[in-house]
């Protein structure tokens, strides 16, 4: 028995020993703790310049385009076998195709069909690549970064871009999540709204005369409104401030000339979009507007009501955000107090225009700054 007894203390002794660190082990422990606790502040400090821009909206509105003008601004472009894989080179079936095609483009009945298309659904760009068919045909043909931002193809997962951008002697990263905007896609947004910096949610300004492609009967722009206004009063969106892009004001352009009138909307929908004819944008509105389009300061290059229609759309959205317009009964009426944490700033855009994006984008790197958004836009730009 007493054996036995010697051999078990023997053994925790031992064992005991075995378990105590030698100086040199609690050496190598404390320089690895250092190390890890050095890594963990390093990557918090990388965390901070981190932001994480969300892209919002409903289908077609221009926000995939908007990740393409990222990479060409910020990232790297597209290199040649991005260029190679695009949707544009998988549409050309055959020269005979293409030909064919070619043949029925300068039809008059189908060009008289093209007119009427906001009567039926057709990608945007439709009319851009039709008119260069003859330069598609060509074998050496190889898709031009224009071709690319006109390219539709919908977004049905949510896609993450990343890049950086220098501003005040270090880099922000920008963690860019561009998701899938038809009524079946929504659903996966909220997948993405955990620790948001801003969102970007872009309207397709000059789809008030369409209907949805998943819903024909619901008209695109009302639509709009109405997504835009659960993204507003979204609780877990408290404190996100939005980027408004009042997007395609180059296609809203060409519609107004051809006689396209937004005051259709107040006669089916009184309630929601006032009386258009009587509306007056302010000089001051009419120049924001004119800052972003220079090229239609020239009174000939552009109808009169296109800003006007442009800013009367604007004023649609401000509604929302100031509570004067509600839309859907079940949405939560919220108070300005609720609302203080954040702010809505717009923006009149082009989503295919790289000068036109990367002036906006410029200013992008500013909700890193702690300072309101409303301050320092009227300090760059008023
Ligand atoms: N002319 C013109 N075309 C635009 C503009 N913005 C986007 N487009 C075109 O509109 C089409 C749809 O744009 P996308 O960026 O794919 O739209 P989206 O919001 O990502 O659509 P979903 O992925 O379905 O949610 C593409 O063919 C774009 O080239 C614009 O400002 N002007
Ligand atoms: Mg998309």
């Amino acid at each position: 028995m007493q054996g036995k007894l010697k051999s078990l203390f023997k053994t925790i002794c031992e064992d005991k020993l075995n378990s105590y660190p030698s100086a040199e082990e609690a050496k190598r422990a404390k320089l690895r703790n250092k190390q890890i606790s050095k890594t963990l502040k390093q990557h918090q400090k990388e965390e901070l310049k981190k932001l994480k821009i969300l892209l919002l909206g409903t289908a077609e509105s221009g926000k995939s385009t908007i990740t393409k003008q990222m990479k060409i601004i910020h990232g790297n472009g597209f290199d040649m076998s991005e260029r190679l894989e695009k949707e544009i080179l998988k549409a050309i079936k055959s020269n005979e195709f293409l030909e064919h095609t070619e043949q029925l483009w300068a039809d008059s009945g189908v060009q008289e069909c093209y007119s009427r298309s906001h009567e039926f659904q057709l990608i945007d760009c439709a009319k851009y690549f039709l008119d260069k068919i003859s330069e598609i045909k060509n074998p050496e043909y190889i898709p031009s970064d224009q071709d690319i931002l006109r390219c539709r193809s919908l977004t049905n997962s949510i896609q993450h871009t990343e890049f950086c951008v220098p501003e005040g002697g270090h880099q922000i990263k920008f963690d860019v999540y561009d998701v899938g905007g038809q009524q079946g896609e929504r659903k996966k947004w909220i997948q993405v709204f955990d620790g948001v910096n801003a969102i970007l949610f872009a309207v397709d300004c000059s789809s008030f005369d369409q209907t949805l492609r998943e819903d024909p009967t619901k008209n695109r722009l009302l639509e709009a409104l109405e997504n835009f206004e659960q993204v507003w009063n979204n609780r877990f969106l408290k404190n996100v401030s939005v980027l408004l892009f009042l997007n395609k004001i180059d296609v809203l352009a060409e519609k107004i000339a051809k006689g396209r009138d937004i005051s259709e909307l107040s006669q089916q929908y009184p309630d929601t979009f006032p009386d258009f004819k009587s509306f007056t944008p302010s000089k001051l509105e009419v120049l924001r507007f004119l800052e972003s389009y220079p090229k239609y300061s020239n009174a000939n290059s552009m109808h009169p009501d296109t800003v006007k229609t442009a800013v009367y759309i604007q004023h649609l959205f401000m509604k929302i955000v100031k509570g004067d317009l509600q839309l859907k009964e079940r949405i939560t009426k919220r108070d300005s107090e609720w609302h203080s944490g954040h702010s809505c700033e717009t923006f009149y855009t082009c989503a295919v225009d790289t000068n036109n994006v990367q002036k906006v984008l410029e200013w992008l790197p500013i909700p890193y700054n702690p300072e309101p958004f409303e301050k320092i836009w009227t300090a760059i730009n008023f």
